[in-house]
């Protein structure tokens, strides 16, 4: 194990454990669909589900469901009135996903979209308190401007796999096919210099941008 998975380990082993219906859903997960490794997983999840507690968001909005791990986890702070809106393009993958928003009792505060996100980001006519951005990667910089106006000022917008297994920095030989690499690092780029905001990027996992509206 190098120095950077033994911290890893580390950290993991010194977090809260996964709820017990997230562990039945990383199974669940793992045994019954093609690319498992998608899920956020323990750490990432407690993570979302801390940032959630301390913001107590009351509209939250996720791109790119999969399964409904962070949709779950992003809930966890949903303030009493408070509603989580999550857009996935599949949809063989409504019925697991409505079934665990029941068991976790958050049936009518958790509201799934089929669809294409572009699609669908204008017809969710919400003021957002929190947005998570984890569907095509291609496509981060769209659905940043689609939301960024729908953000309120002072809300946040959480964008995964920013470091895209370490493609987005500089001096990674990318190929020029690599259209989804390419497009991470001009994103991060973009970010970086957007007057709009303020952001951070945690280097836990593929890399998790926390960004805040400033106006
Ligand atoms: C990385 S997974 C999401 C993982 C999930 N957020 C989690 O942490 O458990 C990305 C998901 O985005 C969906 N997706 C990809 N392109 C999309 C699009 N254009 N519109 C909506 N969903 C899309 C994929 O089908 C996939 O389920």
């Amino acid at each position: 194990m190098n120095p950077e998975e033994s911290v890893m380990r580390y950290a993991d082993e010194h977090t809260s454990p996964e709820p017990p219906l997230l562990s039945r859903l990383v199974r669940e997960t793992h045994l019954q669909t093609l690319m498992p490794r998608m899920l956020s997983g323990h750490y990432q999840g407690r993570l979302l589900g801390m940032l959630s507690q301390m913001l107590r968001p009351r509209r939250v909005l996720e791109l790119g469901t999969f399964t409904g791990y962070s949709a779950l986890c992003l809930a966890e702070g949903l303030a009493e009135d408070g509603e989580l809106h999550t857009v996935e393009q599949n949809p063989e993958l409504r019925s697991r996903v409505e079934r665990y928003v029941r068991e976790a009792g958050l049936q009518g505060r958790i509201h799934l979209h089929i669809g294409d996100a572009e699609q669908l980001i204008p017809k969710l006519p919400e003021t957002w308190d929190m947005v998570f951005i984890d569907a095509d990667k291609i496509r981060n910089h769209t659905y940043y401007e689609l939301v960024l106006p729908r953000v309120r000022p002072g809300g946040f917008l959480l964008i995964d796999n920013v470091l895209w297994s370490g493609k987005a920095l500089p001096d990674y030989p990318l190929k020029p096919a690599d259209k989804d690499a390419h497009a991470v690092r001009a994103f991060n780029d973009f970010v970086q210099q957007d007057p709009r905001v303020e952001n951070v990027l945690l280097p836990i996992r593929d890399g998790l941008l926390l960004v805040r509206k400033l106006h």
